[in-house]
């Protein structure tokens, strides 16, 4: 482990040492050292044919209440509040925000009682089992606040599941004599801190254990946490990094951009990049896994995508996939169980290849070398294949390029030949500079996490409602970590949450959403008309400081919107077209010059009515 976890750290940049004085906002409730603690209905679980085996699986925590925290009463009195010890873990991946949390958490903790005393794990979960911390104090945040990264801590590994690693946190929270764990991280984590949550209540443990939304795939998402931290951070640097790669491409005409983005198990971060910019083609997995597309399928999608453009005259583009894409691929991902199996019966990755189905084995032998070196690695720590290090964009970039050589030879492609440049935009936007959305929410998920464990709640995640709403309306609450949970019946590995085990697990792009519906309609129009849009880098501050993660806003159909936008969108409008056009004109107008975002903002605004778009009725 690296020794100068929570050194204080040389912020060099001025735009570096601006961010750490980013005091974050606060919603109401969350400003005093109180809160009023509310609680509901008692809950079930998301799935509701699911919840019996959730129930028998836990025990002692399902069925828990929800809650929300509301601002004490001005006359409340102030009880006497006893100093809590309190840890934090990052158990999940790195994503931008994830400080904000510690911080967020150390104050409201301070608040509580000055005598409380916060440790943080090094080296993330491994530092829980073996316990060793580092004491959080306002000197070792200075320097971390609105930082990326999680390199006040570190991580390891995504898992505190065996017997052994759930012993070692129990062993841990004891000699520490915690009355609360924070555990920082997305679907697997918090599926793992419901799991010790319950141990801990069977163990008799006073340690109560509260999960927190962090992770930069935005896929921990259900009618109780409507994002994580870390998504709208890495969508606005991934938007801007492939805005920039479409101008490249348009400017020289000769290559075309594959662009692979993170997204294991969902494509939102791919989705939300394309939403912003506007690329030729987007292949999501969840698309492909519907349609069952084999791997040859989706290579003559994309090649009929370029021979259509070659006909316009045009030699280059842009295609984002995510990461997940290749376990999307059905007899792709018959090969990738294989090798799961092979690995976990720890059959030596030399004699792999021999071992495998004879079918397994001659796609295997198809696949180029580069990728058949990738698909061996040694597997993730849920015993799923390393999505992020198989370069399945080159393995579409060199397919595409053999079948547009094929199609040529039979005369079917006339046009010049194919280039592609390939691009994995991943890392780069994870140890990002958070948004200032992300160091809000993040922050506020702190202090959350302090009154929930002040409260007495464990098993809970800490969330926000309304986050597509200005700071002072949102609304803080903790749901029970088992309400968020399902079963399915993946192959797994022994590592892996058993098979039929109830975990909160990710939540796919909703095919049947209005935002995929106008991302659609529009495909044709992306792939030929070089559509493109620079939505810029992240705004710390001044104009576009306070843009919001953009498809919760589609997502949720009452948004009221920013009325700035919508008159600035209306003001380009009327330049372009004439008073008293269709419908349709003035929608082809919006769509020319904002992005599929703002059409549907204007298109479907509650307010069109009192503004001048009324005119163009
Ligand atoms: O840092 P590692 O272990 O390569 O993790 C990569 C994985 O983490 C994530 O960034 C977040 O879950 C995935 O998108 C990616 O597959």
């Amino acid at each position: 482990m690296n020794a100068d976890f929570g050194a204080p750290k040389e912020l060099a940049g001025g735009l570096q040492q601006r961010r750490a004085l980013y005091q974050p906002s606060l919603p109401p409730c969350l400003q005093g050292a109180t809160v009023k603690v509310e609680y509901g209905d008692a809950t079930t679980t998301i799935n509701p044919s699911c919840a019996s085996v959730v129930a028998q699986a836990f025990p002692s925590t399902f069925g828990q209440p929800l809650v929300s925290f509301v601002a004490p009463p001005a006359d409340a009195v102030n009880d006497d509040r006893p100093p809590l010890r309190v840890g934090v873990v990052f158990s999940g991946r790195q994503s931008p925000g994830g400080h904000n949390v510690i911080w967020g958490l150390h104050d409201a903790l301070k608040a509580h009682n000055p005598q409380s005393v916060l440790y943080g794990f090094i080296g993330g979960t491994e530092g829980l089992f073996v316990n060793k911390t580092l004491e959080i104090t306002d000197d070792v945040l200075t320097s971390y606040k609105n930082q990326g990264g999680f390199d006040l801590l570190g991580r390891s590994i995504d898992q505190i599941r065996s017997t052994k690693q759930v012993n070692a946190a129990i062993t841990t929270c004891r000699n520490l004599n915690l009355d609360g764990l924070v555990i920082i991280g997305g679907v697997t984590s918090n599926s793992d801190a419901a799991q010790l949550a319950e141990t801990l209540v069977q163990n008799n443990c006073k340690t109560k254990v509260v999960g927190v939304p962090v992770s930069l795939n935005g896929d921990l998402k259900n009618q109780f946490v409507e994002t994580t931290v870390g998504f709208d951070t890495v969508c606005k640097v991934n938007s801007q990094l492939v805005s920039n790669v479409c101008l490249d491409a348009i400017s020289a005409g000769k290559y075309y951009y594959f662009v692979r983005l993170m997204g294991r198990k969902a494509s939102h971060v791919a989705f939300e990049c394309a939403l912003q910019s506007h690329p030729n083609m987007l292949i999501l997995g969840e698309e492909v896994a519907l349609s069952k597309l084999t791997l040859m399928e989706v290579i003559d999608k994309i090649c009929d995508g370029v021979q259509a453009r070659a006909e316009l005259g045009k030699y280059h583009g842009v295609l984002l996939i995510p990461e997940g894409l290749i376990e999307s691929i059905p007899e792709m991902y018959a090969l990738i169980q294989e090798i799961n199996i092979l690995h976990n019966n720890n059959v030596p990755v030399a004699e792999m290849s021999s071992q495998l189905s004879p079918w397994a084995a001659a796609l295997f032998q198809f696949l180029p070398l580069f990728i058949r070196r990738e698909l061996l690695l040694h597997q993730e720590s849920d015993n799923s294949a390393q999505l992020s290090q198989i370069d399945t964009e080159q393995l579409l970039a060199h397919l595409v390029e053999a079948e547009m050589i094929k199609r040529t030879k039979q005369g079917r492609y006339k046009g010049r030949k194919f280039s592609s440049v390939c691009h994995f935009f991943g890392y780069q936007a994870r140890g990002s500079l958070p948004s200032n959305f992300d160091c809000d929410y993040a922050y506020a998920l702190g202090h959350i996490s302090l009154h929930m464990i002040a409260a007495g709640l464990t098993g809970y995640m800490a969330t926000v409602a309304n986050l597509k709403d200005p700071v002072d309306k949102w609304r803080c609450a903790a749901a029970p970590l088992t309400a968020m949970m399902s079963v399915k019946r993946h192959l797994r590995g022994p590592g892996a949450i058993p098979i039929g085990s109830p975990a909160i697990h990710p939540s796919p792009i909703d095919l049947k959403g209005k935002a995929y519906e106008l991302l659609r309609e529009k495909a044709s129009s992306f792939l030929l008309d070089d559509f493109y849009r620079t939505p810029g880098g992240i705004q710390y501050e001044g104009p576009g400081q306070d843009a919001k993660p953009i498809t919760l806003t589609i997502e949720n159909q009452d948004y009221m919107g920013d009325i700035e936008i919508l008159k600035c969108c209306l003001s380009k409008v009327r330049t372009m077209v004439k008073p008293g056009c269709s419908r349709e004109v003035l929608k082809a107008a919006i769509s020319s010059m904002l992005s599929v975002t703002d059409v549907l903002t204007v298109m479907s605004h509650p307010l069109n009515a009192e503004l001048p778009l009324s005119h163009f009725k």
